[in-house]
């Protein structure tokens, strides 16, 4: 089961940068820093209420941040959902025809273990399905 938006992506090129844009705009700086060396990514966090911003910064050109930035360029790359069980929610999906992007979820940041969606079946927006990981 979807329980919430867990956090928003959002693709910059520019961390440090961004993290003083962000901090102004909602006044108040980043909980947390992390690197994520499988999606070549370095992320920062910030809470609004309960949802979560993620500013992601590529930290090589094959990252998918650094593809979406040479396309895109910067701005919103993904709306991840809570859910309670990944592995459920994946086999759901995938009955309904939604293309899963890794057939195993994978570790990312935060303590979560994750999942994408690829955005030609959704409208265009790459959905992250993220579950916490309880140990
Ligand atoms: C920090 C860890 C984790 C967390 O804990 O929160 C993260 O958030 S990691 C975030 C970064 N990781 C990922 O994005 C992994 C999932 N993404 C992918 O597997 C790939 O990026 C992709 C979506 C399969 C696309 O890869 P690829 O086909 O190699 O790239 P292209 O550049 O050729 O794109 C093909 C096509 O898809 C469009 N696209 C790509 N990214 C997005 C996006 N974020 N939102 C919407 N559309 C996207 C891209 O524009 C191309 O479209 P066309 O040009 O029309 O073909
Ligand atoms: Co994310």
């Amino acid at each position: 089961m979807l329980t919430n938006v867990e956090h928003i992506g959002i693709a910059v090129r520019d961390l440090a940068a961004s993290n003083e844009l962000f901090t102004k705009l909602l006044n108040v700086g980043p909980y947390k820093s992390e690197a994520v060396e499988s999606e070549g990514v370095t992320t920062s966090f910030f809470k609004v209420s309960q949802t979560k911003i993620e500013l992601l910064e590529a930290t090589n050109p094959d990252s998918p941040i650094a593809k979406f930035l040479d396309k895109k360029g910067e701005g919103i790359h993904h709306i991840a959902f809570e859910v309670d069980d990944i592995r459920a929610e994946m086999e759901r999906l995938k009955g309904e025809g939604f293309t899963v992007l890794n057939e195993i979820p994978k570790r990312g940041a935060d303590n979560k273990l994750v999942c994408f969606l690829h955005p030609k079946g959704t409208n265009g927006v790459l959905v992250e399905l993220c579950q916490e990981i309880r140990e």
